[in-house]
């Protein structure tokens, strides 16, 4: 059932890639050469969002871009998925029976930003348990992605607007990076502390004074 899942979610991803190199005017399998997705990488991520008595100050899934070039999601018909769009957080209303699109990052790079990567989050609610299943898609591992010539030329682009990288390091890079954020706001929770914690005691020796 599983890898039922996993190669049907495949085919339709693969489709969706075709239907964006053409409308680019590019082959229909341009991207899919490009990326290697013939040997891609794929992982399917289940999200649990608990029931939230308050909503406004808790975050279910924090703000991100997938590291792949295309996601599916689905979720049980709760909505609760959220994408930035000219600055603002705007909620998206699942569908039954349907798949919510996210592209990328790499399709970003590949397309020269034609095709944006959408920064997204996933919000809780007060009332129900929500259920998200994602089903990411990357290029192989050793695909160095870069922006198609193809599309920088036919611009007229003195410069491409990224430059190529590895999917592997990309991947790396990103997971890194997410864990010096995490280090970074530990020891700035901890700074926070410990200056609280001089006040307080500032603040006792300056009332013994007065
Ligand atoms: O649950 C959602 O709506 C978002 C899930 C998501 O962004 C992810 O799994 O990468
Ligand atoms: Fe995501």
């Amino acid at each position: 059932m599983r890898v039922d899942y996993a190669q049907k979610t495949r085919q339709v991803a693969t489709k969706l890639v075709m239907a964006i190199s053409e409308s680019l005017g590019l082959e229909a399998n341009y991207i899919h050469k490009a990326l290697d997705l013939e040997n891609g990488v794929q992982s399917l991520q289940s999200n649990c969002y608990p029931p939230c008595p308050q909503p406004d100050l808790a975050m279910g899934l924090p703000y991100h871009a997938d590291r792949g070039h295309i996601t599916l999601l689905t979720d049980n018909d709760f909505s609760g998925l959220q994408v930035l769009h000219n600055h603002k957080w705007v909620s998206v209303t699942s569908i039954s029976n349907a798949f919510l699109v996210i592209l990328a990052d790499q399709m970003q790079i590949v397309t020269n930003g034609k095709y944006k990567g959408a920064m997204h989050r996933g919000r809780v609610n007060k009332e129900s348990k929500r259920l998200s299943i994602a089903s990411l898609h990357g290029p192989a591992f050793d695909t160095v992605v870069a922006r198609s010539p193809e599309l920088v030329e036919r611009d007229g682009q003195a410069r491409p607007l990224y430059s190529s990288i590895k999917f592997r390091d990309y991947f790396e890079l990103q997971h890194r990076s997410r864990m010096d954020l995490t280090q970074e706001l530990l020891e700035m929770i901890d700074n926070i502390h410990t200056f609280a914690k001089k006040l307080v005691k500032a603040l006792y020796v300056f009332e013994r004074a007065i």
